[in-house]
């Protein structure tokens, strides 16, 4: 375990199984549309997620990329959600499934729900590897979620404080004499 882990959440074990049952969720639940599914990572945090997540779906599959922001290099959402890098295929008609790493306030898909569904998809949903249990999280309906998590920050899997830890192959609780 790496130094400045407190204590791991979910090993590298439990992400792969739980990872391969929701990519299992979705091929099944879109095994009839001869349209597939378009899967939206949010960057950063997501591309781990959803590079993994892409290869336990077995249907037409293609897969883009935005980039939003609203935790800089903290670890309090900003409360304001930011567009870096917008799609660069047209989701109008397809069947979207956006791919994220946590729910925490949910305000950074509130804010993309809203965006992407103004542009008309067939249908869209949302899979989140990690759901927070925290007591102000905006309600968004999840089709996929890979487990609930304490209010606690954490990192690992994609996950950063401030562009580190992204690279841990499981999920964990940093020291709190870290955070400043
Ligand atoms: O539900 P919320 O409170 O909005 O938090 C969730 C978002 O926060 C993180 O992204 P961040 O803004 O830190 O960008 P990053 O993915 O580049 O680290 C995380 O990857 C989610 O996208
Ligand atoms: N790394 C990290 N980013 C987040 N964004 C929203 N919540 C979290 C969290 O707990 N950890
Ligand atoms: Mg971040």
């Amino acid at each position: 375990m790496h130094e400045n882990i407190d204590r791991i959440l979910f090993t590298e074990d439990e992400i792969k199984q739980r990872v391969a049952e929701i990519g299992a969720g979705i091929t099944q639940d879109y095994k009839d549309d001869p349209d597939g599914v378009i899967l939206i990572s949010v960057l950063r945090g997501a591309a781990i997620f959803m590079a993994d997540l892409a290869r336990q779906i077995q249907l037409p599959c293609e897969m883009d990329y935005m980039a939003v922001s609203s935790y800089g290099n903290g670890v309090k959402s900003s409360g304001v959600v930011r567009i870096l890098k917008d799609l660069s295929s047209q989701i109008e008609g397809r069947n979207v499934v956006i791919a994220e790493d946590v729910l925490d306030s949910g305000l950074t898909l509130t804010y993309l729900l809203k965006t992407l569904k103004a542009r008309n998809p067939k249908s869209i949903e949302v899979a989140t590897l990690l759901r927070k249990k925290t007591r102000a999280q905006a309600k968004i309906d999840c089709a996929y979620v890979g487990f609930e998590c304490p209010d606690e920050f954490i990192v690992g899997y994609g996950l950063d404080y401030a562009e580190r830890y992204r690279n841990l192959p499981y999920i964990g609780v940093l020291k709190p004499e870290l955070y400043n």
